[in-house]
């Protein structure tokens, strides 16, 4: 894969292109982003990551390899009829967004190779969790290339292209859970009187432990969980509070609401 289009440049079309280009990928120059509006966005990744902008000229994009669609799901429609007549019938479609089916893009798009996927915005690192689902027009060689773009921003898993709404409220979403909890456990320990540049650094030290405990140790996290709660100690305490609240149950609710809000997504596009 030699040319890449990003349709698109907001967050995750950031996050995914500094992943590609601080892991080596691709070279900035091959990079190519297109934007509804706003030349200040792309003069600025430009300048931080060296891709090509695109302004009004089309005529490049019968030489792109792979279009990355990176717009919200409501302006979908306008994007497929806006690159659609400049397109070669070889080149594959590979969407970040939430809730657009494949089905959606075969209609806008002709049928060619498509990868829907759903990363997170730790890309930005090569942290991402991401899932992908393919069409039947995508060759071994076009899936691989596309996994190694995916895994050079982090992992990446196979689903049925169903499962991406499920994995979409887990892990795509799920930075955003994270970052809630971090802002409600700084808020906690703040009002008991922590500085919150000490309880900031606690809290992420914590989660960053938690996280490398369950990989290195491949314990159960019950198991982890039960190491750390004494009978009768603190942790009791402080889980028999969360019990109460009906913490699995909120999380549940969470779980559910963002896929039930990916499914709907796609149903508006
Ligand atoms: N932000 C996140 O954590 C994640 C977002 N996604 C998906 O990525 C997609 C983009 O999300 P964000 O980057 O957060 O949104 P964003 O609003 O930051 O970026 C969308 C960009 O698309 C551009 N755009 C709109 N219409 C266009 C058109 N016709 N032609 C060219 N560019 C156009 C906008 O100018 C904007 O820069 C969404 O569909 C979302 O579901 C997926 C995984 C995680
Ligand atoms: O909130 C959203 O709709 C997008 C999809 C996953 C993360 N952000």
């Amino acid at each position: 894969m030699e040319k890449v289009l990003f349709v698109g440049a907001g967050s995750m079309a950031e996050a995914i292109i500094a992943g590609i280009v601080e892991q080596d990928v691709l070279p900035g120059k091959q990079i190519y982003v297109m934007n509804r509006s706003d030349a200040n966005r792309l003069c600025d990744l430009e300048s931080r990551y060296g891709i090509t902008k695109v302004c009004e000229d089309r005529s490049f994009m019968e030489e792109i390899d792979l279009v990355v669609l990176a717009t919200k799901p409501k302006d979908i429609q306008q994007v497929m009829a806006d690159i659609h007549p400049f397109l070669a019938d070889s080149t594959a479609i590979l969407s970040v967004i939430a809730g657009t089916s494949i089905d959606t893009f075969e209609q806008g798009l002709g049928k060619r190779p498509i990868a829907r996927s759903m990363p997170n915005t730790s890309a930005t690192i090569g942290k991402s969790a991401s899932g992908i689902a393919f069409n039947d027009e995508v060759s071994i060689e076009m899936k691989q290339s596309i996994l190694s773009l995916l895994g050079a921003i982090g992992i990446v898993k196979v689903v049925e292209e169903d499962d991406l709404h499920v994995v979409t409220a887990l892990s795509g979403s799920g930075p955003a859970y994270i970052y809630y909890l971090v802002e409600a456990l700084e808020e906690a320990a703040v009002a008991r009187g922590l500085e919150a540049h000490d309880a900031r650094e606690l809290i992420v030290q914590t989660l960053e432990g938690a996280a490398a405990m369950l990989k290195t140790t491949g314990e159960e996290p019950s198991t982890l969980r039960t190491n750390v709660t004494s009978p009768g100690g603190t942790t009791a305490a402080g889980l028999r509070a969360l019990e109460d609240r009906q913490f699995k149950s909120v999380i549940a609710d969470c779980i559910n609401s963002a896929e039930a809000r990916s499914r709907e997504l796609g149903a508006l596009t």
